[in-house]
């Protein structure tokens, strides 16, 4: 009967391999890039074998639609893998634990407590202030004519933003300069992204881990966040503030009274893996597709003109851009969505699990598969996709299609039941950062360069970002 069953099923198409390693070699530095290209000739459910580990993957809107709403209960887990392992403590975080009752608890809490449509708002005043700074500095370079490195300037409004709202701490005063920590949570996103030969080839991977390097990478990464945590939460113990609880009171409050998650008591362990998600989830994410924006539109002159009348039309002769307002920002809202249309933060989405067989396009996926859904694809997939290359975000006038998980064409935070928890806070974070450097500045070429100068070349790592620094020169509006 086994292998009468076994005849029945249908694998999906497969490109071939090598011994031992599989397909492994087939994914590259930007394995979007390197699955999209396979994905043409494999077609939109592929399976390749990594190592020993079968990984499927999904690379049009209608299976997306298959894997994460029909078959989402049969593979919302996550598989072991030695980077988020060893960044998350041994999974205790959201991300990275598999599906059970522990992250289901703790995804409730982070949900209540700081991802609330509640926390948004309380938060806005913070996101106020953290601007106004960052205008009055790039005043500063507008007086001086000199040009604004935006990859930075993103990274360091999150940045702020994100530790003071979420850990009630200020950057400033902290172990790391601001250089250092983006090399950190750089570093960490690369791990976390990396495909070791460890979780694919059994007994000897870690040997090519340690000869590439990787494992030593990875070690130090774990170390150097762990000095930055511990850093995080003694400040906060130290520090007096007013004002209300905020996510790490909080968290240690729950260790103090010994509280179960899940079946485990809180540790310090806990606490450090849920910040990591906060830090690496939440801050790279908002910053990164703040910059691929203003990247296409320093490449699309036209749309970045009509989106600022779009602003300034809108604030006449008011200076202070509220939440309200960004709600009213409708072409603003159209250029972020066709910027995650071809800059999806995290490419891949993160690897899911299967936990019980089922079938894509009547080919069936089995128990312990990896699934990636290739979002960065299905944004350039012509079947889905009139001339999927323009950066045209008017192609969403009479579109009810948005970024929330409903639509399978455009998935920049996943969907199902892992869904991105941040998406409120995230989108209105890009709306009002981008609002703010659209409505009080113009923003030249460097001088010598030319339109077609502006790349978008990328950087490897679970989320994807701009390789070359974005340098622009504002003009005060
Ligand atoms: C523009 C901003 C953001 C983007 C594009 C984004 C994107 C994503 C994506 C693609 C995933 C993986 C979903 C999947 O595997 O199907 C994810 C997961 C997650 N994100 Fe975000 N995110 C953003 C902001 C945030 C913020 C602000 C936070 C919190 C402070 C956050 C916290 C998380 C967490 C905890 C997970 C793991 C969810 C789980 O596995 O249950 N994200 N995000």
């Amino acid at each position: 009967i086994y292998k009468n069953r076994r005849q029945h099923q249908r694998r999906p198409p497969s490109p071939p391999g090598l011994p031992i390693i599989g397909n492994l070699h087939q994914i590259g530095e930007l394995p979007h890039q390197s699955l999209w290209r396979l994905s043409k000739k494999y077609g939109p459910v592929m399976l390749l074998k990594l190592g020993k580990v079968p990984t499927v993957i999904v690379s049009s809107s209608e299976t997306a639609r298959q894997a994460l709403k029909i078959h989402d209960l049969h593979c919302c887990s996550r598989p072991s893998s030695a980077g988020p392992r060893d960044l998350s403590y041994n999974y205790l975080d959201i991300a990275f634990s598999p599906y059970d009752d522990y992250w289901k608890e703790v995804r409730k809490l982070a949900v209540q407590e700081l991802f609330s449509t509640k926390q948004v708002h309380s938060i806005q005043p913070i996101k106020e202030e953290e601007v106004k700074k960052l205008i009055a500095s790039i005043a500063e370079s507008a007086s001086l004519k000199t040009p604004v490195n935006l990859n930075k300037t993103f990274l360091a409004l999150t940045v702020s933003v994100i530790c003071r709202a979420g850990f009630g701490v200020s950057f400033e005063g902290t172990v790391l300069n601001s250089d250092n920590f983006n090399k950190l949570v750089r570093e960490a996103l690369e791990m976390l992204g990396s495909f070791p030969a460890s979780d694919f080839i059994p007994y000897v991977g870690w040997i090519i881990d340690w000869f590439t390097g990787l494992q030593g990478r990875r070690e130090k990464s774990v170390q150097d966040l762990d000095a930055f945590y511990e850093q995080m939460i003694d400040l906060h113990k130290q520090e007096k503030r007013q004002g209300s609880e905020d996510f790490v009171d909080l968290l240690l409050k729950l260790e103090k009274e010994e509280a179960v998650i899940g079946n485990d008591k809180l540790t310090r362990n806990h606490i450090k893996a849920i910040l990591m998600n906060v830090l690496l989830a939440g801050i790279d994410t908002s910053a990164i597709t703040m910059t691929w924006a203003m990247a296409e539109l320093a490449r699309n002159p036209r749309v970045m003109k009509k989106v600022q009348s779009e602003i300034r039309n809108h604030m006449g002769n008011r200076s202070t851009i509220t939440l309200d307002d960004t709600d009213q920002f409708h072409y603003l809202k159209m250029v972020i969505k066709e910027t995650w249309r071809l800059h999806p933060t995290t490419p891949i989405l993160l690897p899911r699990e299967v936990m019980s067989e089922f079938e894509i396009n009547g080919y069936t996926i089995p128990v312990k598969t990896r699934v990636h859904v290739n979002v960065w694809a299905i944004g350039r997939d012509p079947e889905t996709w009139k001339d999927p290359e323009v950066f045209l975000p008017e192609r969403f006038i009479d579109s009810d299609i948005d970024a929330k998980g409903q639509h399978f064409e455009l998935l920049p935070f996943g969907g199902g039941r892992r869904i991105c928890p941040g998406i409120y806070m995230g989108t209105t974070m890009v709306e009002f950062g981008l609002a703010n450097m659209l409505y009080h500045f113009d923003w030249d070429l460097p001088e010598g360069m030319v339109v077609g100068d502006i790349d978008i070349e990328e950087a490897p790592g679970l989320t994807v970002n701009k390789k070359n620094e974005l340098l622009l020169v504002p003009v005060k509006y």
